[in-house]
């Protein structure tokens, strides 16, 4: 049995349970497949017209661009640029948090996404999203946009659970875990594609 649940989002109960136990979960139906292709679509066009920006690690003034760190490029999804697919994406994502503030995270009431481009070879070492001097992220969620990626290709997204790290292949769909969770990108063979998203409790970006 997979150490990963699959959760219907349509069922918010049911995702906050498995946060609560389980730490992470598969998020079925999240953002559904029309929406995914039409972000995949977006995001390829995106990349041709408009520089992502290298990611950088840390924030505030410990902020710095370690590419063997950490290898994407990324354009935030509320850039007026980013197109309508990255508007309904959010909105998707705004009820969602809506939905899990009222079960088990209260006082979240801010969601933040970025598209995100990893290079082939690229990878994201072992880290966690909420960071020490600021707990603001609270739930992260990352949509993949690789239909027809294989077992082979790698970039498999590594989640170290308590019951043991998981390995998700980031062909398509959504993952949602903990940002207090450490994890990491493995570097895949070509171009990875993805959206990183953030539930959190205040509204400041760094
Ligand atoms: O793309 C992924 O699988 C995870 C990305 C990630 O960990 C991040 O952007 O913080
Ligand atoms: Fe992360």
């Amino acid at each position: 049995m997979s150490l990963l649940p699959d959760v219907d989002v349509r069922d918010p109960d049911a995702l906050a349970d498995a946060l609560r136990t389980h730490g992470a979960c598969r998020l079925q139906g999240f953002p559904g497949d029309a929406a995914s292709a039409a972000l995949r679509t977006d995001l390829l066009r995106l990349r041709e017209d408009l520089p992502f920006v290298p990611a950088s690690v840390g924030r505030g003034t410990g902020l710095a661009h370690h590419a063997a760190t950490r290898g994407d490029a990324t354009l935030w999804l509320d850039d007026p640029r980013a197109g309508l697919a990255a508007a309904d994406y959010l909105g998707a994502l705004g009820a969602l948090c809506v939905a899990l503030n009222r079960r088990l995270f209260q006082g979240l009431d801010h969601v933040e996404a970025h598209y995100a481009a990893y290079p082939a070879g690229a990878r994201y070492t072992r880290h966690r999203d909420r960071f020490r001097d600021d707990d603001a992220r609270v739930v992260s969620l990352v949509t993949y946009l690789n239909p027809g990626w294989g077992l082979d290709d790698g970039g498999a997204l590594r989640l170290a659970l308590d019951a043991g790290d998981v390995d998700v292949a980031p062909t398509s769909g959504s993952v949602c875990f903990l940002s207090e969770l450490e994890h990491e990108v493995l570097p895949s063979t070509h171009a990875r594609y993805s959206i990183a998203a953030w539930l959190r409790r205040r509204p400041a970006r760094n």
